[in-house]
């Protein structure tokens, strides 16, 4: 992991609109994210997994808090620069594969143009070969399977380990062994550098990730490092949101909190 994070959101807010009233899909979200690392974002639907995706792979901008891509506020940043940041920098694998696929592109051509757009060399055939659709190289997308579809558009993101790679559900479509060929893929890329975020309801992505990100509501509720405790954050007037595991051990609510030598008791009350 490189110890200066690629992004830092700070409170980060973004707002749609709805017939009534502006829908709140993130609020005061704080995120980190690093080079070499895996990060999965969960949630239930509608907790603003993907709208946490498109403001980290800077396809729009937040509508409040701070966003910074290596140290720079994202706010400053042109259009054109946004626009060769991702097109250079950032591999993108939209919920809907097809959507991040050139249609008019057979699957080697996809690997091909990728390479051209951010100028690195790849060895498309190779690639396909790593996600096991070496044999549909001159498919186009709209003949592949979902699954077919989901394995290119990975491999398209992962062209030259791009300093970013965000996935939208990489693995929904996929059986356990393609979706192993593709956590392979991820993975090899975060070791070559790729910070790589994911939103996923998958229990094997979440299992493949360094850090799982929980989102309710819009809000995030937990983080959590591979191997270490459950971080959350107080809000400030002092609110603390318990991780969902937590949450039976307290059926109806109620808690009784004990400060007991410079630490904090939950229990249930008798
Ligand atoms: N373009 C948009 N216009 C209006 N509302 C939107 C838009 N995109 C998202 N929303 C709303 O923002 C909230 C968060 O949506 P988002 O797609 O980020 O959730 P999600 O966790 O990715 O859901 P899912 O798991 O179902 O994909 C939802 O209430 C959604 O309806």
């Amino acid at each position: 992991m490189t110890t200066e994070p690629l992004l830092a959101g700070r409170e980060l807010l973004q707002l749609y609109a709805a017939p009534t009233g502006p829908t709140q899909a993130l609020r005061g979200v704080d995120v980190t994210v690093f080079g070499g690392r895996i990060s999965a974002i969960t949630g239930p639907s509608g907790s603003g997994k993907s709208t946490l995706l498109a403001l980290l792979a800077l396809r729009e901008r937040p509508a409040g808090g701070e966003l910074r891509h290596r140290g720079t506020l994202v706010s400053g940043l042109s259009r054109r620069r946004l626009q060769r940041l991702r097109r250079q920098e950032i591999g993108w694998v939209a919920q809907r594969p097809t959507h991040s696929l050139f249609p008019q592109l057979d699957a080697r051509g996809q690997i091909e143009q990728i390479a051209r757009l951010r100028r690195v060399r790849c060895d498309a055939l190779a690639l396909l070969d790593e996600v096991e659709l070496g044999a549909r190289a001159g498919a186009l997308p709209a003949v592949l399977s979902g699954g077919e579809q989901q394995r290119l558009a990975v491999a398209a993101a992962a062209v030259g380990a791009p300093a970013l790679l965000v996935a939208d559900e990489p693995t929904a479509e996929l059986d356990d062994d393609s979706a192993a060929l593709v956590l392979r893929l991820l993975r090899a890329r975060a070791d070559q550098g790729s910070a790589v975020v994911l939103a996923t309801h998958d229990a094997r992505a979440t299992a493949a990730a360094d850090t799982v990100l929980r989102l309710r509501h819009g809000v995030l509720s937990g983080v959590v490092d591979a191997g270490q405790d459950h971080t959350t954050t107080i809000d400030g007037q002092g609110r603390l949101q318990l991780p969902e595991e937590a949450l039976p051990l307290f059926p109806d609510g109620r808690v009784v909190v004990t400060v007991v030598d410079g630490h904090v008791e939950l229990h249930r009350p008798e």
